[in-house]
């Protein structure tokens, strides 16, 4: 294996882990991205880094990106070069907006890349790559597919399905000033939960993937609790009524509440304001899954969440320079 590229260039989606019930398994693709670009050179490794992370993360071989991408090269036998890299980030860190996937991830698609070989670094591997290292696949899979998605690991290895986000999906996210670690957030998690909770989270999930996979036109066959009013409204009452039901969380959330109280109360008062809204992988951002009122949006910005519409990302990473740009891995 060699490189034939020697200046490649990737874009890779913000992801939001979990979706309320679907914990270390469901995410959506977020269309909010890092760019990143790198010149195989002779000579020591050199980063530039704009926007997030900017003056925070390393600008040597030990950077995230630089690291995945030499594993990556490792992984299918390509020679390591001296690598010139600028990345654009825009994802913040620590929020729960898949920014460490999101650098695994663009990391292997340079690999791949600089290999240019097709064949090198499919989809495949590059979701278990990153599954290795984050230790789950629910922001890897989508950072890679794009889209809504369903991943699970079994002894190890990291499978995934893409489904095509309906337009109901309207993704708001409320990005709070502080930061918190995935790993301090996952610190606080019980070791079991019980039974009651399991099946809670089961229905729940099961049906969120039901909701996701059912196209504009929703289930075949509703029974959700709500009285019909009319031919379209009943339509969009029944998909309301089921998304809230569907991103109701007995596993993680309220476990994690005294580590971003500010977070989960926001949860709490959205919820009560008819928008489905859940935390945001690990947190502390929380996403609502629907369009909310803007009086709504108004009172959080002004209570100091920085609030931004954030439209599903129908793609996963992409190679947007090089002789493999627009070819999918
Ligand atoms: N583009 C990047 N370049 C270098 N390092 C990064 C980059 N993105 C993330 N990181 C590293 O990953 C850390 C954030 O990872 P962490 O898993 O804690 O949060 P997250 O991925 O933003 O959130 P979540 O996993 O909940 O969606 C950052 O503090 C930084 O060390
Ligand atoms: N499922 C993960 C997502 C964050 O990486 C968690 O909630 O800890």
């Amino acid at each position: 294996m060699r490189l034939r590229d020697d200046f490649v260039a990737v874009t890779v989606p913000a992801t939001s882990a979990n979706l309320g019930p679907g914990f270390d398994s469901m995410g959506l693709a977020l269309d909010l991205h890092d760019t990143v670009s790198v010149h195989a050179i002779t000579g020591p490794t050199s980063v530039v880094v704009e926007g997030e992370g900017a003056g925070r993360v390393p600008e040597d071989d030990s950077n995230m990106v630089v690291r995945a991408l030499r594993l990556a090269l490792d992984h299918v036998g390509a020679p390591q070069a001296g690598i010139r890299m600028h990345c654009t980030n825009r994802i913040p860190h620590g929020h729960g907006l898949g920014s460490s996937a999101a650098a695994l991830v663009a990391g292997f698609a340079l690999a791949r890349a600089l290999v240019g070989d097709p064949e090198a670094l499919r989809a495949q591997d590059l979701l278990q790559l990153g599954t290795d290292v984050e230790g789950h696949p629910d922001n890897v899979a989508p950072a890679v597919l794009g889209g809504a998605t369903v991943a699970w690991t079994e002894e190890g290895r990291a499978g995934a399905v893409r489904l095509d986000p309906p337009g109901f999906l309207r993704p708001v996210a409320f990005i709070p000033s502080f930061s918190l670690a995935t790993s301090t957030a996952r610190a606080v998690l019980p070791g079991t939960v019980p039974h009651a909770d399991g099946v809670f989270n089961v229905s729940r999930a099961a049906l969120l993937a039901a909701l996701l996979s059912s196209g504009e036109k929703g289930p075949a066959a509703a029974l959700s609790g709500e009285v019909a009013a009319g031919e379209g409204g009943a339509r969009a009452t029944t998909m309301h009524a089921l998304l809230m039901e569907a991103t109701r969380d007995r596993l993680h959330q309220e476990y994690r509440r005294p580590s971003m109280e500010s977070s989960v109360a926001l949860v709490d008062w959205l919820r009560e304001a008819g928008c489905p809204a859940v935390i945001s992988g690990a947190g502390p951002t929380v996403l609502s899954l629907e369009a909310v009122p803007d009086a709504v949006l108004a009172e959080a910005g002004a209570a100091g969440w920085e609030v931004r519409r954030l439209p599903v990302a129908l793609e996963g990473v992409r190679q947007t320079r090089g002789r493999l740009a627009g070819v999918r891995p």
